[in-house]
This record gives structure tokens, C-alpha cells and sequence, in this order.
């Protein structure tokens, strides 16, 4: 029987998925990798442990199975360099949440070079993107900018150091999707740009060839057998495939180690006036559909942070049990800016603060906090979505990742939107978005709308909470952050 194999590289674990020819998942490996924190705000993994754990689970996923084609996404933004020749990286991979490159954001936002960039890029000039992170590698490792000038280095990210990795070097691609991340590509040209390039001294000849979403990547051997490659995307665009967002006014949210609110906006790029993103949502037949992102870099990371930080639970599911039982008249507030904050605040500096505490705080009040802050933050990103578009986004919001799987989270994201919650049966539509493109391809999945009528609710979330309190804890929150942010 025919399957297809989704890689799906996350900030926090590599997960191979192989789904049936139905597109039913019909088994997961999944393997945790390193992550280093050398100083404040760096985050950084060994590229050789991304590739080691990409490469178990597969093999793992698909033992014994026929592969028909791969699919491949990614966490987004991070960014490797490696020799041309030997394929070894020159630095680690520098982390989408590292914060290293601030000053030098702030530099070009003092020299005036912010609006050419968000004009051409969709972005904001912040260290979140590749561009800078990459002029950090060439400018700090001992003899990069030499080595890249003379065409012997490569740069991508974690899908094309991966598809370089999986076809022996034979390919140096990537899709539109994840070019839009680095802050080097024009959005509406579908080019790499060659002034912000010039502007951040990044030779040009380091970049990848850049295709569709669903087009011939290269051809891997990993499995024993020659297996083609015939999807690629971010995978915050992997899941909107996923949700079967299709449609300009679709909305979904992804809660895993951060959360990203993606809005179909067509095949129009909307500048946003409220400091969300604009990106985009994927690329078919050389056609682009854009997006209104807005990102948070921490959702399920926090919940992360009670488990390995303060040590008050041992696994994530705790949290519902914890969160019922905390004390209601306690309203401790939580803003989880550990690397800085993002939509709609873009504040690279500040740090996480906690409000609220009483004698009688205690892991309880933390762990509901932590769940509460996700629901804040997306109600931030849906107003700068509302504010940008008026009624042309939906008041559904359709959710997935592994913070998904909480109850409690996803009724008090309900709650405090005053909006409906709808949660499909496939969680993993990340790695169905991406076994979707490589399908389709192949020839073996549905067209566009065939696959969206294989969309399916498990639950919805209605809200709950009278607009008083929703107004009055919203309120709470807006004065939290304010009071965090590291400049009015
Ligand atoms: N039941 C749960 N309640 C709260 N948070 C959860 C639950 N299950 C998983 N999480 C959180 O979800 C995140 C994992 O989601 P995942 O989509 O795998 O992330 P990523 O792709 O970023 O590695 C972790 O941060 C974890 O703390
Ligand atoms: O690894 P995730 O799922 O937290 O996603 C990371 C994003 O792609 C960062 O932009």
C-alpha cells in the first residue's frame, strides 16, 4: 500500500508521520533534541542532533512500508550555514527565539531602513528572521565572510539543510513559504532581494533556488530506495494547509512551542497597520495566497518553563487538573516574554514578569496563568487581525498543535475572544499540510477541495464568560504587558 512520509522538524522535536494513502496517520516517531541557551536570549541547536533525530524517525516511521513521495516542514526562520563540500555547518543553528541580532535591528530601524524592508518583505525588522541571524554567522565566525564571498558556503533553513542533507548535496532549494521567513525575499516579486542583501552583506550566491510548495525538491535514498521529495512548507503554513484554510477569510491558530495566527487574506498581500505580519501562505502553480501572521514566541514553551523551570509538574497534561483547582480569587497574570515579546508588541528587550502574587500563590495559580497567557495573547493578535480587515476575517478560529489538546486552554481562549473554538479530529495538521503538498504531487490525494471536505471537528469551544469579566480580565492583561514592555 502507498504512503506518504511527512517530516515535520519543530522547534523542540523532530516527528516523522507517515499517512496511508486515506490520509489517515498510521505511524509517528518522534524524537526531543538539545536546546542550548549560551547566553540571555540565544537560542541555538546542533544541526548534526536536527539531523540525527530527522533521520531515526523516519527510518522508525516508515519501516517496512512502501513510500511514495516525502513531505517536508519545518520550524521556521532558524538558520544554518554549512561548507558546500563537506555539508558540516560552521555554527550551530541559530534559533528562531534567539534574540542575539536586537542591537543590530535596532541600528537599521535607527538608519531609516524599516519601511523598504516590511515594504518588500512583509516583515518588521526584528531578530526574529533569518536575514540578520545569518549576517551574525558570517560576521562572527572566524573566516565565514571569506569562505561565502568565494561561493563556498550555503545558507538555509532547516528544509533546505535537510533536503541538502537527503539528497547528498544534489539540491539547494526551498519553498516560497519559508523564503518569506528570512527577511531576504521580496514577497510580491518572488525574488530573493538584492538590496537588502547588499544592506547585510549576505552574498547572494549563498541562497537556495526557490520553487512551489508541491514541486520536485530532489530525490533521497534515506529509505533504501529512491524516494522523491514533492512538499515543502514552514510549518506554520503547513498547518493552514492542513486546516484546509483555502479560503481568503480563514483563520487557524498553532499552539506549540510559540502560537501563530495565520489569516488567509487571497491573493492580495495586506499590509497590516497594526504590526502583524505579512506573509506567505503558500505557492501553487507559481501562484502565491498570502497571510496576516501574527506570532507569540512563547504558548506551550511556558508550560515547558513549569515543568523544567520551576519543576511544579512533570508533564504537560497536569496543568488542566492544577489550573481547575487554583484559587479564584487570585487573578495572577503571567507575561511570558522569556525571549522578548512579539505581535503586536515587537519588543526584543523585555523580559517575562509575573503580577498578582499573594502569600498564597503557589504552583496552582502559576500553571493557570501559563494556560491564561495564551488565551491573552491570541486575543491581541485577533484584534490587530480585526483592526487590519474589519468583518473580512471569520469569528471562528480553528486550532491545533500540542497545546491544542488542552481543554482548559482552548475554553479560555473561547472565553476571553468571545468566540467560537473549533478543534479538528487531525491534530497534527502540520504534518498533514505537508503529506497533503507531497500526495497532491504524487498524484495520490485529492485536488485543493477534495481535501478541504475531509475537514473534520472534534470539538468546538463556545464561550462561556460573561463579557464583565471578560472586559475586566482583558483589561488586567493589556496593563500586565504594559507594565513589561521594556519601552512604552
Ligand atoms: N495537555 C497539554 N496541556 C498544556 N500544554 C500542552 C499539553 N500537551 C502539550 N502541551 C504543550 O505543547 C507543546 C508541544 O507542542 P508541539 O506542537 O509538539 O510543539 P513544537 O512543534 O513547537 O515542538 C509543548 O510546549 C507542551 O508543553
Ligand atoms: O516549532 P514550532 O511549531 O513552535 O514553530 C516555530 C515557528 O515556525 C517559528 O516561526
Amino acid at each position: 500500500m502507498t504512503h506518504i512520509l511527512a517530516i515535520d522538524q519543530g522547534t523542540t522535536s523532530s516527528r516523522a508521520i507517515l499517512f496511508d494513502g486515506d490520509m489517515r496517520p498510521s505511524s509517528v516517531a518522534q524524537k526531543e533534541f538539545t536546546q542550548h541557551f549560551p547566553a540571555s536570549g540565544w537560542v541555538e541547536h546542533d544541526p548534526e542532533e536536527i539531523w540525527e533525530t530527522v533521520c531515526a524517525t523516519c527510518l522508525e516511521a516508515a519501516e517496512g512500508q512502501e513510500v511514495t513521495a516525502i513531505g517536508i516542514t519545518n520550524q521556521r526562520e532558524t538558520t544554518l550555514v554549512w561548507d558546500r563540500v563537506t555539508g558540516a555547518p560552521i555554527y550551530n543553528a541559530i534559533v528562531w527565539q534567539d534574540r542575539r541580532t536586537a542591537q543590530t535591528c535596532a541600528d537599521l530601524k535607527a538608519d531609516g531602513h524599516e519601511a523598504m524592508v516590511t515594504d518588500r518583505t512583509g516583515l518588521l525588522l526584528d531578530p526574529y528572521f533569518s536575514a540578520t541571524k545569518l549576517a551574525w554567522i558570517l560576521d562572527n565566525v572566524d573566516g565565514a565572510r571569506a569562505k561565502a564571498e568565494a561561493g563556498e558556503l550555503a545558507f538555509g533553513t532547516v528544509d533546505t539543510f535537510l533536503i541538502w542533507r537527503l539528497t547528498d548535496g544534489a539540491s539547494h532549494v526551498t519553498d516560497a513559504t519559508n523564503a518569506a521567513r528570512t527577511m531576504l525575499y521580496d514577497i510580491k516579486r518572488g525574488a530573493w532581494d538584492a538590496d537588502i542583501c547588499a544592506l547585510l552583506n549576505i552574498p547572494m550566491s549563498m541562497l537556495p533556488e526557490v520553487r512551489d510548495c508541491a514541486s520536485h525538491f530532489g530525490v533521497t535514498d534515506l529509505l533504501g530506495a529512491p524516494v522523491p521529495i514533492l512538499g515543502v512548507a514552514g510549518d506554520q503554513q503547513a498547518a493552514t494547509i492542513g486546516q484546509a484554510c483555502f479560503q481568503p477569510g480563514m483563520l487557524k491558530s498553532t499552539y506549540g512551542t510559540g502560537c501563530f495566527a495565520l489569516l488567509n487574506t487571497g491573493n492580495v498581500p495586506v499590509v497590516s497597520k497594526n504590526r502583524l505580519l505579512t506573509t506567505i501562505a503558500y505557492q501553487l502553480d507559481g501562484k502565491p495566497t498570502y497571510a496576516l501572521e501574527g506570532s507569540i514566541f512563547i504558548a506551550g514553551a511556558a508550560v515547558q518553563w513549569l515543568r523544567d523551570g520551576l519543576g511544579i509538574i512533570d508533564d504537560a497534561a497536569e496543568t488542566t487538573a492544577l489550573a481547575d483547582a487554583a484559587d479564584p480569587e487570585q487573578e495572577v497574570i503571567l507575561v511570558p516574554a522569556f525571549t522578548g515579546m512579539g505581535a503586536p508588541y515587537w519588543d526584543a528587550e523585555c523580559r517575562g514578569a509575573v503580577f498578582g502574587l499573594t502569600r498564597g500563590s503557589g504552583p496552582k495559580e502559576f500553571a493557570r496563568a501559563a494556560l491564561e497567557a495564551v488565551g491573552f495573547q491570541t486575543r491581541d493578535l485577533l484584534e490587530a487581525m480585526q483592526a487590519d480587515m474589519g468583518n473580512a476575517s471569520e469569528t471562528v478560529l480553528r486550532v491545533d498543535g500540542g497545546m491544542a489538546a488542552s481543554d482548559w486552554a482552548m475554553q479560555f481562549l473561547a472565553d476571553i475572544n468571545g468566540a467560537d473554538v473549533d478543534r479538528p479530529t487531525v491534530l497534527e495538521t502540520t504534518a498533514l499540510g505537508a503529506a497533503w503538498l507531497a500526495g497532491m504531487k504524487a498524484g495520490i490525494y485529492p485536488d485543493q477541495a477534495g481535501f478541504a471536505a475531509t475537514w473534520a471537528l472534534e470539538r468546538s469551544f463556545a464561550p462561556q464568560m460573561d463579557s464583565d469579566t471578560r472586559t475586566r480580565r482583558y483589561a488586567g492583561w493589556k496593563d500586565a504587558v504594559a507594565r513589561t514592555l521594556s519601552r512604552p
